[in-house]
């Protein structure tokens, strides 16, 4: 950081009320939103929590020498003590994590030039990837940033889906260094209501579908819903755009939100006034094709993606990817080579017998209905589905979930998924309450795979959900190895008679 650089983010910090509050303007050397990470002549960011005030660790940060403290009344009132005699700046907000996020955007400056941020409960990991996808094939230096880390032109591991913004803006500006001019990003609900994103130049933002999920976070629907539209209603500007799913009525709500701020609009979905409309599709068991129209002109193109949701998720890539610059042509001839990520409707394996054995992500209600639906028209026979809730997540999605399995598979077993620090057994019984009387609870996770692939006949298909890439199962604070579609393929290899 240089000294011109340290003197910008005092300026800044200043001109957005943030000055020392005895004067003094901080002089800077990092940012730490975290007391464990505080190095010499850090601003330590003290943040209300949801566990506790990052304001108990003032102390210890001022021991490590951060030479700044930006926290709230609160956190300045518990710190008081602390700060006696300390000779550094303490910085009140009133809203101290969008303060941070201004000053990590200060503080790491460069962005690609094109950012764009995708939110909604399901489809963001896929929205974002296509884009990712199509901007590189039509020759961008391009990445994409969510659940599965940085990747594309430059790679990164992220602990978050929507990482907090001091590691945020530094992976921005480190991939911008890199020549990436192209970034597309996840924007959760827990991202945006904790104002990660402040402070990125997002230039369009897509909202995909909404259905349960989090509400062990936020307080309600509502005030899921709400998170989600500060995206449009908060973090674009007046005249950016905004790329809609309107076949839902909450997308139709986001509608509205975006035409009040003064978004340019791209909707899309099945709805006849959809601007990129989607006509018709046509499965088979290696992919779709799709039939659209971009404002009333039809095309056709073959997507080698499983799931009829998939269709709108390229969609919204492609408005994304128009919003960003590109022409509708171009980005056409692009989506032939789109892949699936990994750990949505994956194909792990095929059995001898022709059956098929797909690992996909759908954790919550909505995504699991979306992904056995959408199943369905790509196979002759019978589903079998292969499942389980998080521990320490919304409890209420578990009956849902065992709802979903009974009234859209053939075949239910439910098993464990990251029990975390809860009973497994009792999660299994949320869902087998829920599951029907013919409903399978295996809670090994292994031997419930075997099970799922044992049952296959010809024609018919194995869905595994839950964990889609993951590469472990969370048992109290112990993780253990383990990955779907790699138990997929030993499970099929054995009953198969090739090991
Ligand atoms: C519920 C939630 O989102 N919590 C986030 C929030 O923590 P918090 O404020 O509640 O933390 P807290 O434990 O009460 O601690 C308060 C403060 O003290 C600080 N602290 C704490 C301990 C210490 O020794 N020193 C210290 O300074 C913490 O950094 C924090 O700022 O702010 C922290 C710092 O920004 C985040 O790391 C933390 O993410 C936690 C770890 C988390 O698991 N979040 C998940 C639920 C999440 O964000 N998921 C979304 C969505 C995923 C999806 O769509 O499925 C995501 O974007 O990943
Ligand atoms: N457009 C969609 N509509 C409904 N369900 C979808 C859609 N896209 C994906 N899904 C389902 O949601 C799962 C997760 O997809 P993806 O990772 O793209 O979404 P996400 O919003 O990033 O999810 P998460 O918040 O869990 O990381 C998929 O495996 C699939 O089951
Ligand atoms: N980001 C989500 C992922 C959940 C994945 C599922 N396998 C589970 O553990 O519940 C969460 O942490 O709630």
């Amino acid at each position: 950081m240089t000294g011109e650089a340290v003197g910008q983010v005092s300026k800044k910090l200043s001109q957005l009320g943030l000055r020392g509050r005895d004067g003094r303007d901080p002089v800077i050397s990092g940012l730490s939103v975290d007391s464990r990470t505080v190095k010499p002549g850090h601003l330590f960011a003290a943040l209300p929590g949801s566990a506790m005030h990052g304001a108990e660790f003032i102390p210890y940060a001022l021991r490590m020498e951060a030479s700044a403290v930006l926290t709230d009344r609160k956190g300045a009132e518990m710190a008081a003590d602390a700060f006696r005699g300390w000779d550094g700046a303490v910085i009140v907000a009133e809203d101290p994590r969008a303060a941070l996020a201004g000053a990590a955007a200060l503080w790491f400056e460069a962005q690609p030039e094109h950012v764009v941020a995708v939110t909604g409960t399901s489809g963001k990991t896929s929205v974002a990837t296509f884009t990712r996808q199509i901007w590189q094939a039509l020759g961008h230096q391009a990445i994409s940033l969510g659940t599965m880390g940085v990747e594309g032109d430059y790679h990164a591991r992220l602990a978050h889906t929507t990482p907090e913004p001091v590691t945020l803006h530094r992976v921005l500006s480190e991939a911008a260094h890199a020549g990436v001019s192209h970034a597309a990003m996840e924007a959760s609900s827990h991202g945006l209501d904790q104002r990660r994103l402040d402070g990125v130049r997002v230039e369009a933002g897509a909202f995909t579908n909404f259905t349960q999920d989090h509400l062990d976070y936020h307080a309600g629907f509502e005030e899921y819903f709400a998170a989600k539209a500060l995206l449009f209603n908060h973090l674009l500007e007046d005249g950016e755009s905004a790329v809609i799913n309107i076949d839902s009525e909450h997308g139709r709500r986001m509608v509205d939100i975006a035409r009040d701020r003064g978004l340019a609009l791209t909707t899309i979905g099945q709805n006849e006034e959809a601007l990129l409309r989607i006509l018709g599709q046509r499965y088979d068991a290696t992919g779709q094709d799709l039939r659209f129209s971009v404002m009333g002109q039809a095309h056709m193109v073959r997507l080698p993606l499983i799931g009829g949701f998939q269709a709108e998720n390229v969609l919204a890539a492609m408005g994304l990817a128009l919003a960003s610059g590109d022409s509708a042509e171009e980005i056409i001839a692009a989506m032939p080579d789109l892949r699936t990520v990994r750990g949505r409707m994956q194909l792990a394996a095929l059995r001898e017998n022709g059956a098929a054995v797909f690992v996909d992500y759908a954790h919550k209600p909505g995504a699991l209905i979306a992904a056995l639906q959408s199943l369905r028209p790509h196979v002759m026979g019978r589903i079998v589905v292969v499942f389980g809730a998080g521990g320490d997540r919304d409890r209420g999605k578990r009956p849902l979930m065992g709802e979903a399995a009974r009234r859209y598979a053939d075949v239910v077993i439910v098993t464990d998924d990251n029990p975390r620090s809860e009973d497994p057994a009792s999660i299994r019984a949320a869902i087998m309450a829920a599951a029907g009387p013919e409903a399978t609870e295996v809670g090994d996770r292994a031997e419930a795979i075997l099970r799922g692939v044992d049952a296959l006949q010809p024609g018919d298909a194995l869905l595994i959900a839950g964990k889609g890439h993951e590469t472990g199962q969370i048992v109290g604070q112990d993780v253990y190895p383990f990955d779907d579609a790699e138990q997929a393929s030993v499970a099929v290899a054995a009953l198969d008679g090739r090991i």
